[in-house]
């Protein structure tokens, strides 16, 4: 677990006049799952890109292996499994599959690659008959086809079903098991919350937070606490309740960010008839990242 398999040091990508990220420092380790989180735009795929020797960076130096010199990545140890899987016509998953573990020279199991990604009852149809759920859990198959050590998901469940999801996330942590280590993005937060060992946030072309959820949580707050609230308040007033971090009010109902429940329920005395349908939860990666994007807003 503790080999570094991917070393970035100040590493910077801009396109014309439009800087994207700015002297990004970062290691990834064997066996981590690593979440890239960021809005639509933040540069989450340009990085991937970028890590993956698919597009030039500007400046900045990135280590596989703890290789002393950047060298050409080695394709079959790094994989990439991009947004959008190409449609080619006439030819079957099972051909596409015994192509694409051709061109490795020690290939996962034919068997495994459809087993994976539940495509056994798709094997004999055309790719371009499959559904898009079903074309991203053959771009899986196909990412994963020569056996890397490394492996990269861009927005890898975009399009399935909650089941396939399911069953997506359990094979990953199953290959993480076997030593396996995956940068992944998705927005599909609270999927990433439960698999990921640390979560990177990129705002503005920076990471504003680099930790796993837990270390998250200390830092933006522990709990979050929904209710309604009969006598409407605005968020100052319950930005003044000590402990709350962030608070969020959409129509009637409340949302706040606390690293002190108690303090809120204090607070609370002899309003507790007001209160309605009050849950409390550990934060999500979700109410977390909202927070944080509002705070870089300003
Ligand atoms: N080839 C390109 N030429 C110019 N600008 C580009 C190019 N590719 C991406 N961009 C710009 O770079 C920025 C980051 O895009 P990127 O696709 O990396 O974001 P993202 O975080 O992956 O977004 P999303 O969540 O929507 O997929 C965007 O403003 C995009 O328009």
């Amino acid at each position: 677990m503790n080999q570094t398999v991917i070393e970035a040091k100040k590493i910077t990508k801009t396109f014309k006049e439009k800087r994207i990220f700015e002297k990004l420092d970062f290691a990834v380790k064997k066996g981590e799952i690593v979440a890239l989180v960021g809005e639509n735009g933040a540069g989450k795929s340009t990085l991937i890109n970028v890590l993956t020797q698919l597009i030039p960076k500007d400046q900045g130096e990135i280590h596989y292996f703890n290789q002393e010199k950047s060298l050409l990545i080695d394709r079959e140890r790094i994989a990439v499994m991009t947004q959008e899987t190409a449609k080619l016509k006439k030819i079957r998953v099972s051909e596409i599959i015994q192509l694409v573990r051709s061109f490795s020279k020690h290939p996962l199991p034919y068997d495994q690659l459809l087993h994976y990604p539940d495509l056994k009852e798709h094997e004999q149809s055309y790719m371009e008959k499959l559904s898009g759920g079903q074309q991203k859990r053959l771009g899986f198959a196909l990412a994963i086809a020569s056996n890397p050590g490394v492996i990269f998901l861009d927005e890898p469940t975009a399009g399935m079903d909650s089941y396939s999801r399911l069953k997506f996330w359990q094979t990953i942590a199953l290959l993480k098991k076997e030593g396996k280590t995956f940068i992944v993005t998705s927005h599909y937060l609270e999927e990433l919350e439960t698999v990921a060992d640390r979560i990177m946030i990129l705002v503005k072309g920076k990471f504003v937070f680099n930790g796993s959820m837990d270390e998250l949580r200390q830092n933006r707050g522990v709990s979050e606490i929904q209710f309604y609230f009969d006598d409407l308040k605005d968020k100052t007033y319950w930005l003044s309740i000590p402990g709350v971090e962030s608070v969020t009010i959409i129509n009637q109902k409340i949302k706040l960010i606390t690293d002190d429940v108690a303090l809120f329920l204090t607070a609370m005395q002899g309003q507790f008839e007001q209160l309605k349908l009050l849950t409390i939860q550990p934060n999500s990666l979700e109410s977390l990242f909202d927070h944080i994007q509002e705070e870089h807003q300003a």
